[in-house]
Order: structure tokens, then C-alpha cells, then sequence
């Protein structure tokens, strides 16, 4: 494995207005090639930590740097490093989605030359060629989140930010979103991606930042926001046939501790268990139920838990004047 590059170097970020804190000492490194998740609800300091990260805000105390580059102090240079997709895409009447972008291309300064191939690579990235000819406010909301994105990548940032893209995306469009994402991450960008929720996004993420009311409240990668949280999950065990429930109850007693308790349906040939292990303990249960010869048909987490790690972390701060102490 390559060594880890820290490109995003978050120190100690505050940011107030007036009496108002609207972030309070944020620190967060993000490495070439990772995908950082940055979720919080309304309100909770996203857009200000974003708008300082692209050099649009000036933070009251701490500093970011982006590849050593002080956001603050050197905001020409920062715009060449970063490319951000707001949420929404705004109005473009009688824009082809080329001169969309050659439009944008021209903006970044790109000769025009330049501009035309490195249009249609950014277009080829993003698997948006087929677009090329199609009126912006002609295409679905999926199609333009993707120009959007190859939109941000005209001028080959180091960085990527964009603002809630699988936002109103429908299942498929989201499928595609994160293996765009995936493919950036690939080719060595390094990616923050904002979200109100915790989505199927955070599946992707090397890393999740949990932040609300300017605090970040939890991060690390999802596993161990997880584990750290103590928050519960729900395995489930479909095995082939129900004869084997007692058996995989057996084996999973012998390992389990008592405060993660079993359950048996020998009716629906299922077993479920409640743990706070990680995705690594978890494989060494799924191997000893293999071992002792229980034939599984599946063994999965129920994904509502996901949901609910994010919504403890809301819910325990949401009433709280006294922040709790941030995890990670
Ligand atoms: N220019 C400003 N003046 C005063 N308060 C501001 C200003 N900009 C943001 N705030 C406040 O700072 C807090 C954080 O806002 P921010 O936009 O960073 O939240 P967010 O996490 O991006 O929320 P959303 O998901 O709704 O975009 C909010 O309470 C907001 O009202």
C-alpha cells in the first residue's frame, strides 16, 4: 500500500460570527486518494468549514491547508487546488452541455484549444459524452449532478468537494454516483463529500466526520464511528435450512458475550445477534459458524443501524449546552 499523503490539513478551525460560533475547533486530515464523508443537519458548520476550505471565508482562529497551501492566506492558489459543486445546479436556459462547459473552461482560463479536449476527457470521466449535444435544463437531475462534477474537474483540482451529490437521486442514479466517486478516488483525487444523513455515501467514505452545532462530534472510518459509539448492530444469519438453528445458536453463544444477545427463528431458518463488534471481529464469528459446519445462505447486517449510529449522535447533542467530548 502507498504511504498516506495528508492533502486536506484541517488545525483547530473556528469560525464566529459575532457571539455566534458556527464552528468550534475543528481539526481533520483527509489523504490523497481517501473519500471523507462530512455529515451533519442543517445548520451544523459544512457549508462555513467548506467556504474556508475553497477560500471564500476567512476562519476566526486555526488554520487549512490544502497540499501546504494556507486556504486564507493564499486563496488564488487554493482555487487551482480545489473543485466544488454546490448543492443545486442553478439555471442554464439554452446551454449545451459543451458550452457549459467551455463556458466554465474559459472562466478557469484554459486556452481554448486545451479547453475542447480537456472537455471531452472530463465528459468521458464522469460517463456523460453520450450528453455532449443536450440542453443542461433538458437532463434528469442525475445527468446533471455528473456535469456538475466534470464541470469541477476542468481545471484537475487536487481536491473535490461537492455538496450533497446523491441528493434526489433515484437508486440507480445513486449506484452510479458512488462509482463515480470511486473512480476519482481512484484516479488520486481526494474527495469530501457533504451530507445531511448518513447515506449509503458513507458506505464509500475512508473516513466519516460527524459535526453538529460546529463540533465534530465523532470520526474515523465507519467501523470504528461505530464501535466507538457503542452503537449496536444487528447481524442477521440466514442459514439453509432451520435444523440448523440450535447449532448456530451453539456456536454463536460459545463465542458471544452475555451482552450480546441471540436469538433463534428456526421457523424462517434465521438467526440474529446484537454486537458492537467491528467488521473485523464479525469475519472471525461468519469463520467459526463455517468451521463448526453451519451451512449459511447469508450473513448480513441490518442496514437501519447505520441510520440510527447517525441519529444517537444528533439526538445526544441536539438539547446539549455542554458538548460531549469528540470521539477519534
Ligand atoms: N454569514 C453568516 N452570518 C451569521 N451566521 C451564519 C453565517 N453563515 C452561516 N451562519 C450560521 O452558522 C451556522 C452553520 O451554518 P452552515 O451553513 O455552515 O451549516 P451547514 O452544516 O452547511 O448546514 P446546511 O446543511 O443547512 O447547509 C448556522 O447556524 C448558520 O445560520
Amino acid at each position: 500500500m502507498s504511504e498516506l499523503q495528508p492533502i486536506v490539513e484541517i488545525q483547530n478551525l473556528t469560525k464566529h460570527y459575532g457571539d455566534f460560533a458556527a464552528l468550534e475547533d475543528l481539526s481533520l486530515t483527509v489523504h490523497r486518494g481517501q473519500i471523507l464523508g462530512f455529515i451533519g443537519p442543517n445548520g451544523a458548520g459544512k457549508t462555513t468549514t467548506i467556504k474556508i476550505l475553497v477560500g471564500l471565508a476567512k476562519p476566526t482562529s486555526g488554520a487549512a491547508r490544502i497540499a501546504g497551501v494556507d486556504c486564507a492566506k493564499q486563496s488564488a492558489r487554493i482555487k487551482r487546488l480545489v473543485g466544488y459543486m454546490p448543492d443545486g445546479f442553478g439555471a442554464y436556459d439554452n446551454m449545451r452541455v459543451r458550452e457549459y462547459l467551455d463556458f466554465f473552461g474559459a472562466a478557469f482560463g484554459i486556452p481554448r484549444r486545451q479547453r475542447q479536449r480537456r472537455i471531452d476527457e472530463v465528459l468521458e470521466i464522469t460517463a456523460s459524452t453520450y450528453m455532449r449535444d443536450r440542453f443542461v435544463e433538458s437532463l434528469s437531475h442525475g445527468m446533471q449532478q455528473r456535469v456538475g462534477i466534470a464541470r469541477t474537474l476542468l481545471h484537475d483540482p487536487e481536491v473535490l468537494i461537492f455538496d450533497e451529490p446523491a441528493n434526489g437521486l433515484d437508486p440507480q442514479a445513486r449506484i452510479e454516483m458512488r462509482e463515480l466517486l470511486l473512480h476519482l478516488a481512484a484516479c488520486d483525487k481526494t474527495l469530501i463529500v457533504t451530507s445531511h444523513i448518513l447515506p449509503e455515501l458513507s458506505r464509500i467514505c475512508d473516513q466519516v466526520a460527524i459535526l453538529t452545532h460546529g463540533r465534530l462530534r465523532a470520526a474515523g472510518s465507519l467501523d470504528k464511528i461505530m464501535h466507538d459509539l457503542r452503537q449496536r448492530r444487528m447481524i442477521e444469519i440466514q442459514l439453509t435450512s432451520g435444523e440448523k438453528a440450535e447449532q448456530a445458536e451453539q456456536v454463536l453463544r460459545k463465542i458471544l458475550h452475555d451482552d450480546e444477545p441471540v436469538t433463534v427463528s428456526p421457523a424462517e431458518s434465521m438467526v440474529r445477534f446484537e454486537t458492537v463488534r467491528s467488521d473485523d471481529a464479525l469475519s472471525e464469528v461468519l469463520g467459526s459458524l463455517v468451521q463448526a459446519g453451519v451451512k449459511l445462505a447469508q450473513f448480513r447486517e441490518l442496514q437501519a443501524d447505520l441510520e440510527d449510529a447517525f441519529l444517537s449522535v444528533i439526538r445526544q447533542t441536539e438539547d446539549e449546552s455542554e458538548p460531549a467530548e469528540p470521539v477519534g
